[in-house]
C-alpha cells in the first residue's frame, strides 16, 4: 500500500483538469523517463491528475507525482484495447494507480470475462474505475457493474457515435442526465474554451491528452494551418 492508495480521487479533481500523457508504439517520447518528466511537467502546470498508459511509466511516474494516477494499459487498437483483461487492471494498482481506466462498452472482452469482474478486482486492490464509454449503453452497463465514474473516451472509436471535431457535448449532456455517477469529459478537448465548455455541460471533471502532451500533432495542426495560409497567398 502506498500514500496514494484509497485517496478520494473524484473529489480532488473536481472541476479540474487532468492531463494525458501517453505515447504512442514508435514515437520518440515513448520511454517512461520521458513520460515521468511530461506528467510532472502538467502537474506543475496545475493538472489536478495524471492519465497514463502502460505499466513502466505508471511506475515511473508513481514517485515523482503526489496527484491521483488515473493508470491504464492498451493492447492494440481494435476492439476492446483499454485495460482489457482483469490481470491488466490489477497490474495497473500494483504499478501505483489511484484510479484505472477500462473500456466499459458492452464489447466482448479479450478474457472472456465480464466488465464487473475487472472492476471488482480493482476494488479488491484499494483503487477506483473510470469506465471509458463510447455512447450511452456503454454508459448504462458501467454504472451497472459497478463503475465509480464513466468517461466519454471512446465517443466516435466504437461506430455509435459520430466523430466530432471537439469533444462530443451532446453525449456528454445526455451522459450527465441519465446516470447518477460522475461524467468525466474525454477526447477531443482542442482547447481551454472546449474544455470550460464541457464544465458547463456538466462534466465533473477534463481529461485533456493530445492538445498538452502530444508534440508532434500538435506541430501537424500549425504546419496544417499555415500550409492553408501559404495556399491562399498563391
Ligand atoms: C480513443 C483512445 O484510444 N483514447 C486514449 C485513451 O487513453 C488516448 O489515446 C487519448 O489521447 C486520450 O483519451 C485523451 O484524448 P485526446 O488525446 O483526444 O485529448
Amino acid at each position: 500500500m502506498t500514500a496514494h492508495r484509497q485517496r478520494d480521487v473524484l473529489a480532488e479533481v473536481e472541476g479540474q483538469l487532468v492531463v494525458s500523457c501517453q505515447a504512442y508504439p514508435g514515437e520518440p517520447m515513448r520511454a517512461p523517463a520521458i513520460m515521468a518528466a511530461v506528467a510532472l511537467a502538467v502537474v506543475q502546470g496545475g493538472a489536478r491528475a495524471v492519465r497514463a498508459q502502460g505499466i513502466e511509466d505508471l511506475r515511473a511516474m508513481r514517485p515523482l507525482i503526489d496527484v491521483p494516477l488515473i493508470g491504464l494499459v492498451k493492447r492494440g487498437s481494435d476492439g476492446v484495447f483499454i485495460t482489457p483483461t482483469v490481470q491488466d487492471a490489477v497490474d495497473c494498482v500494483a504499478a501505483g494507480a489511484d484510479m484505472v481506466a477500462l473500456d466499459g462498452t458492452l464489447r466482448d472482452r479479450p478474457d472472456g470475462r465480464p466488465l464487473r469482474e475487472s472492476i471488482e478486482a480493482i476494488h479488491r486492490a484499494g483503487a477506483l474505475v473510470m469506465a471509458d464509454c463510447g455512447g450511452l449503453r456503454d454508459a448504462e452497463y458501467s454504472v451497472a457493474a459497478g463503475a465509480d465514474c464513466v468517461g466519454t473516451t471512446l465517443a466516435g472509436y466504437t461506430g455509435e457515435r459520430p466523430v466530432t471535431l471537439g469533444p462530443d457535448l451532446e453525449l456528454l449532456e445526455q451522459l450527465v442526465s441519465s446516470v447518477d455517477i460522475p461524467v468525466i469529459a474525454e477526447g477531443r478537448v482542442r482547447n481551454p474554451e472546449d474544455a470550460a465548455a464541457c464544465l458547463a455541460a456538466g462534466a465533473h471533471a477534463v481529461v485533456v491528452g493530445t492538445a498538452i502532451t502530444h508534440p508532434t500533432r500538435i506541430t501537424k495542426a500549425f504546419v496544417e494551418r499555415l500550409r492553408a495560409t501559404t495556399a491562399d497567398r498563391v
